[in-house]
């Protein structure tokens, strides 16, 4: 079935999710980038005072915190978990480039 036979009411559902879906992706852009924001000043803290870019303990307190958050919102808490440790994931990148640009070599995470 092609787009123009899809009857009108139908379509006009469509449209109506679909914005919602935008805006959605919209807001969740912006989030993104005002979290990178704030973890970008987080790497240059870091590196301005030797820290490691990666801090596994306080991740492990955020992975059990969205996961509860997921549970009771609906939200597959595995799929929580992973997309936190994606993100979280990229935040590190950032922060040992940042280290890198400092002149600090850092190891990667607080574990010694
Ligand atoms: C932002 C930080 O650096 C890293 C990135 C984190 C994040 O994106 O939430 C959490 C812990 C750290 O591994 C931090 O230490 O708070």
């Amino acid at each position: 079935m092609s787009t123009s036979e899809i009857d009108a009411s139908v379509q006009a559902e469509l449209n109506r999710l679909r914005e919602s879906i935008d805006n959605i992706d919209a807001a969740v852009v912006h989030m993104l980038a005002e979290r990178f924001k704030a973890t970008q000043q987080v790497g240059r803290l870091k590196a301005d005072h030797q820290l490691p870019p990666a801090d596994p303990a306080r991740e492990t307190r955020q992975i059990t915190r969205l996961r509860q958050l997921a549970q009771s919102a609906n939200l597959d808490p595995a799929f929580a978990e992973k997309l936190l440790t994606f993100i979280i994931a990229e935040v590190i990148r950032h922060h040992e480039r940042i280290a890198e640009e400092a002149g600090n070599g850092t190891a990667t995470t607080g574990q010694v």
